[in-house]
């Protein structure tokens, strides 16, 4: 059976195509403009109907709705969402309000727990904003922090500072920079990689990071602990959600 899972972020809507548990076809559309016309370049490339939909979103309802209409009308199947449990895949949720909690955050604690059960976790994703999840040793929430993802930094510094721009290529390092350029990228990975690497020295002996998400290969060489990166962290967890 062909599955295809949706992860809809704010700034790109990623896809694979499953078939058996195996990678089918995978991609990532641009997700600022029209979802119809994004799901329709989905549909032009995908090499087979997919049988069932899953979907994890971050966007607004009515994004969602859109979605879910466009994904009947092309491939006439119902786009199931996870619904986030207090227990589900050794991960509880204790403490927060599951209505208000982002389903991405949800989706990448239970991929994590997946892969590294029993251990006190930082899960890492660095899409738009950059989340920090952090469960212990039995799986147990015990909160986590949100803060602008390296691109949107840049985006902010480049929007209210006249002499600062976007860099147009992207070089991350940590260390001092020369250029305008360079101290603006090193700077906000410098942020990020520092933050995490806090956060894992804080939960001492025994800790593990997982990292996901767009900038996790920029921020996975960069930090100076170890981390697993799973670059499917969302759609992992979609799969442990809605088996
Ligand atoms: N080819 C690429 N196209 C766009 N962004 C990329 C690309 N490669 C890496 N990135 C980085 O990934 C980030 C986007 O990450 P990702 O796609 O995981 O999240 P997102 O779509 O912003 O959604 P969310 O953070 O809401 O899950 C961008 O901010 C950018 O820095
Ligand atoms: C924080 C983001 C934007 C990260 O993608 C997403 O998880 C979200 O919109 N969350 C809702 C608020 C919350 O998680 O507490
Ligand atoms: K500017």
């Amino acid at each position: 059976m062909n599955i295809l899972d949706l992860d809809c972020g704010n700034t790109r809507l990623k896809w694979r195509l499953m078939r058996e548990g195996e990678l089918r076809q995978s991609g990532a559309v641009d997700n600022t403009g029209c979802c119809t016309s994004m799901l329709r370049q989905i549909a032009d490339v995908l090499c087979d109907q997919p049988a069932r939909c899953r979907m994890s979103s971050v966007r607004a309802q009515e994004i969602n709705e859109v979605i879910e209409t466009t994904v009947f009308d092309i491939w006439d199947i119902k786009v199931e969402r996870p619904v986030k449990r207090e227990y589900l895949g050794g991960v509880r949720l204790i403490g927060v309000d599951p209505a208000m909690y982002g389903e991405d955050r949800w989706l990448g604690l239970l991929a994590a727990r997946a892969v590294i059960p029993a251990r006190p976790l930082v899960v890492v994703d660095s899409g738009t904003a950059l989340t920090l999840d952090v469960i212990d040793a039995e799986g147990g929430f015990k909160g986590g922090l949100i803060v602008p993802g390296i691109s949107l930094m840049l985006k902010s510094m480049a929007d209210n500072a006249d002499r600062l721009l976007i860099p147009e290529q992207r070089h991350f390092r940590r260390g001092l920079g020369l250029k305008t350029v360079e101290a603006m990228q090193f700077g906000v990975a410098s942020m990020a990689a520092a933050l995490i690497e806090k956060e894992y020295e804080f939960l001492g002996e025994g800790a593990a990071v997982v990292m996901g998400g767009g900038d996790a290969t920029v921020l996975a060489e960069l930090v100076t602990i170890p981390v697993l990166h799973l670059p499917d962290l969302v759609f992992e967890g979609l799969a442990i959600a809605l088996p």
